[in-house]
């Protein structure tokens, strides 16, 4: 990335809009991000490319070399979602979308995906639980990215096709290296970890457990506290204000946060951050959304979050990340929201949404 002599930046994005609804939420992120460079003087370009179904059907690779080249040229990553019912409803699909999905974020190196969860000022009311319980749930879920069970080998089947096998493998180098940022993201919080597995079953549970005993006495001021994946799965949403950053892999990592969504509302409200090696990436946690594409009528929100923490993380400008979060609580309390948050009042659409949050940007200093 470029900064002019004012410090303002020029940086470059690879933008990987995906199928189903990605197109639609893409096209709503890159207006807020245009508004935040013309309010804040910076500069910013992109480069468009494939993955998913949409680049199987064009080339036949669901992540294409070119696509991985865009990735690794940018200053960070912008990806919408991938998947399609074309390949979810036909088990016998020699090439699948979610293998490019794997594909990117292993050759990106991106082990460590950030996946906040919290409860807009005053909206509590969109989380089907009780206000009470929700009020205040601010947390940190670090999900492990490149291992586990979505990568270990051997996968498939038996020569008859009746047994079927996925394979977990967990290193102690890949659980230290996730454990330690997340060990570190609670210095920098609350100060409190919960570390999630299912170490009463599973070998590689034990062995996360393991080293997050061994690395403790190294972060002493943070209270570390160990949680099965079940009794965490019903405490998140029986208790959510409990937690503060929560750490666990790739397949728990997953479910847990589909789920955390309930407390803020909607899976639509959902941003997140994969960090690690070679690039960043920035993703909303929902998947393609196929039954709304070409619609207009699916939540952008969580698409514009992720913006927010391009900046944050990627850029290093947490004034420009704040903004948009000031901008997305701005429309949750005019009530501009998509059919999934409105009860009772008018459902906006898509791309209404993402005009409404550019134009409080843009005109933020007018207030
Ligand atoms: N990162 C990714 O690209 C991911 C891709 N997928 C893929 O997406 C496809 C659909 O999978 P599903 O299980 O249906 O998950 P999904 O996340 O696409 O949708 C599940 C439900 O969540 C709600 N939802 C999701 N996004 C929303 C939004 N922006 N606004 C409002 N409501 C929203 C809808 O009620 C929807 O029926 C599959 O092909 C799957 O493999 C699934 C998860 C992540
Ligand atoms: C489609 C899966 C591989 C990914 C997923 O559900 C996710 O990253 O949230
Ligand atoms: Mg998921």
């Amino acid at each position: 990335m470029k900064l002019n002599k004012d410090k303002k930046m020029n940086f470059k994005l690879a933008v990987l809009a995906g199928d189903g609804i990605g197109p639609e939420i893409m096209a709503q992120a890159l207006k807020v991000v245009q508004a935040v460079c013309t309010r804040f003087g910076h500069e910013f370009s992109c480069e468009e490319a494939l993955v998913g179904a949409c680049a199987i059907d064009a080339v036949g690779d669901p992540y294409p070399k070119e696509t991985h080249h865009t990735c690794l040229n940018a200053d960070a990553v912008l990806f919408g979602a991938l998947g399609s019912p074309k390949y979810d409803n036909n088990p016998n699909a020699k090439v699948r979308p979610e293998q490019g999905l794997l594909k990117m974020r292993k050759s990106l190196g991106l082990y460590a995906n950030l996946r906040p969860v919290s409860v807009f000022e005053g909206m509590e009311h969109h989380s089907p639980l009780k206000e009470e319980r929700v009020r205040g749930a601010d947390f940190m879920c670090v999900r492990e990215l490149t291992s586990g069970l979505y990568f270990g080998k051997p996968q498939g089947r038996s020569e008859d096709g009746n047994t079927a096998y996925d394979t977990c493998i967990y290193t102690r180098e890949e659980i230290e290296r996730i454990l330690k940022l997340a060990f570190e993201l609670a210095q920098s919080r609350r100060k409190k970890l919960t570390v999630v597995d299912k170490a009463n079953v599973l070998a590689t549970s034990r062995l996360w457990r393991q080293v997050a005993q061994e690395m403790e006495p190294r972060y002493a001021d943070v209270e570390t506290e160990y949680m099965f994946v079940d009794n965490a799965a019903m405490k998140l949403i029986q208790n959510p204000t409990h937690f503060d950053v929560l750490v666990t892999e790739n397949l728990f990592g997953d479910i847990l946060t589909d789920e955390a969504s309930v407390v803020s509302g909607s899976l639509g409200l959902l941003p997140s951050a994969s960090i690690g090696v070679h690039t960043s990436l920035f993703e909303p946690i929902h998947g393609s959304y196929p039954q709304a594409a070409g619609k207009n009528i699916a939540n952008p929100l969580a698409m514009i979050l992720s913006t927010a923490m391009l900046f944050e993380y990627a850029l290093d400008a947490p004034e420009e990340g704040r903004c948009i979060r000031e901008a997305v609580q701005a429309s949750l309390e005019a009530k501009v929201v998509t059919e999934d948050l409105a009860e009772g009042t008018p459902a906006y659409s898509t791309s209404d949404v993402g005009d409404w949050v550019a134009r409080w940007i843009a005109k933020k200093e007018e207030r």
